[in-house]
Formats: C-alpha cells, sequence, structure tokens
C-alpha cells in the first residue's frame, strides 16, 4: 500500500472526506471505526494536535492501511517532510505555511511522484487567484491553522479554478451541506469541528461522515 499514490487508493465520485488533527490512540479507534478518506496528523508543535514523528510512527501502524495519513507541515525543512514520506510515516505532504513553488520542486526530486496538497489561507479575492498558478496536485482553502472559523464564503461565489480544491475552516455539521452544495469541493477537511474539549469526539465524526456520504 505504502508504494502506491494515494490518488490510486480513493477514487469514487463522491466528496472526500478528511478527518485532521488526530493525537490520541482513541482518535485512530475512531477513524478506524467511521472510515474517513483521510486522516490528518499536525506537524506543528504550537498545536495542541501536535504529534512527534515518533508517534506518526505507532499511529500509521494502528491505522487501517487504506486509509492514507495526510501530514500537515508547517515550514518544516524539506527533507524532514521527505524522509517521512519514503518511510511510508505519510502518504500525503499537506504543505500549510508559506512553501512556495521552489519548495515542492524540491520535495518531488527527494520522493518522485509524492503527492502535495498546498493549504492557502484565503482573506481576499487575489488569495483565490494566486492559486491558479499552483503545482500542487491538491489545493485546500482555509481560514488559517485549524482555527475553527470559516472564511468569508461570499469570496467563493464568483470563483472557478482548474484545481480540485479541499474546503477546511469551520467545518461542522450545522454548515457541512452547505459548504457542498454551494461549492461543490473535492473533498472536505474537518478538525475543530468533531471536537468536544479539544478531544476527537467519535460521534461527530461518525455524524459529519454519515451527512456527507449521505449526499
Ligand atoms: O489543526 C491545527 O492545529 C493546525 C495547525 C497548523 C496548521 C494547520 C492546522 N490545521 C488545519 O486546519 C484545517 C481544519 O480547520 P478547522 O479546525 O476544522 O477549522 C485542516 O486543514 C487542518 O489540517
Amino acid at each position: 500500500m505504502r508504494s502506491q499514490n494515494a490518488n490510486q487508493m480513493v477514487d469514487s465520485g463522491q466528496t472526500k472526506i478528511k478527518i485532521c488533527g488526530l493525537y490520541r490512540d482513541a482518535d485512530i479507534d475512531a477513524v478506524n471505526q467511521y472510515q474517513p478518506d483521510y486522516a490528518g496528523f499536525v506537524f506543528y508543535p504550537p498545536s495542541h494536535r501536535y504529534v512527534t514523528w515518533e508517534q506518526m510512527k505507532d499511529f500509521r501502524e494502528k491505522l487501517r492501511s487504506e486509509i492514507p495519513a495526510v501530514g500537515v507541515c508547517v515550514n518544516l525543512p524539506v527533507e524532514e517532510v521527505a524522509a517521512h514520506l519514503k518511510e511510508g510515516f505519510i502518504q500525503i505532504a499537506q504543505l500549510h505555511g508559506t512553501e512556495d513553488e521552489a519548495y515542492m520542486e524540491m520535495l518531488r526530486s527527494l520522493v518522485p511522484g509524492c503527492e502535495i496538497w498546498k493549504a492557502c489561507k484565503i482573506r481576499s479575492a487575489e488569495d483565490l487567484q494566486k492559486i491558479e498558478n499552483s503545482s500542487a496536485d491538491r489545493i485546500l482553502l482555509d481560514n488559517g491553522y485549524g482555527t475553527g472559523n470559516c472564511f468569508d464564503w461570499r469570496l467563493l461565489k464568483d470563483w472557478s479554478t482548474k484545481h480540485s480544491f479541499l474546503l477546511a475552516g469551520g467545518l461542522q455539521s450545522e454548515n457541512i451541506k452547505e459548504a457542498i452544495n454551494n461549492f461543490a469541493p473535492w473533498g472536505v477537511d474537518i478538525s475543530s469541528g468533531v471536537e468536544t474539549d479539544k478531544k476527537k469526539d467519535p460521534d461527530k465524526i461518525r455524524k459529519i461522515i454519515e451527512q456527507v456520504r449521505s449526499k
């Protein structure tokens, strides 16, 4: 499984679901049970969801083999991200900082064929325009670093893109259908919206996955 491109592993017409910010064994149990398309892990020390690479090795072993692990990386040394893609600790690199085209080119040269998602903080129409030239495999539109808040969705109203994109930031049971109906993202990415008291809540995970898949 580890040598396959993640695109080959997950390929149906349905909106993809990534549950992000898993950091406890209980979180792995929940995603193994409810089976989102992707599981996300945050390698950013200031976050309460921060996991070390040592922990990730263990989580990857416990996570169902068919669920790709997405590593959320914020301006990490490119060699560090490459090493853990090669080891198979993560299958996809989600670059969530200010990583540029040169960074992605270097990552591809170190790990040929690797899958890269580039997260973009959306504050204006210009932010959306800048995305068009990205070489990333997928674009992730977000409000920041797992803030639990939506960015201004009105900016998406007249926006069209050649990219396959994920919508993130403040998604939860109450707004997930509106997000999918209005913007038809390739995927949705949820973290804060499936937490209670900063811990993943299995019932919220189950409910939101059911909502997305019943569409
Ligand atoms: O979740 C974090 O702590 C985090 C830290 C640094 C970069 C990104 C982070 N999370 C990303 O935020 C969205 C989810 O946002 P929300 O919590 O649902 O509002 C997702 O892409 C995470 O990867």
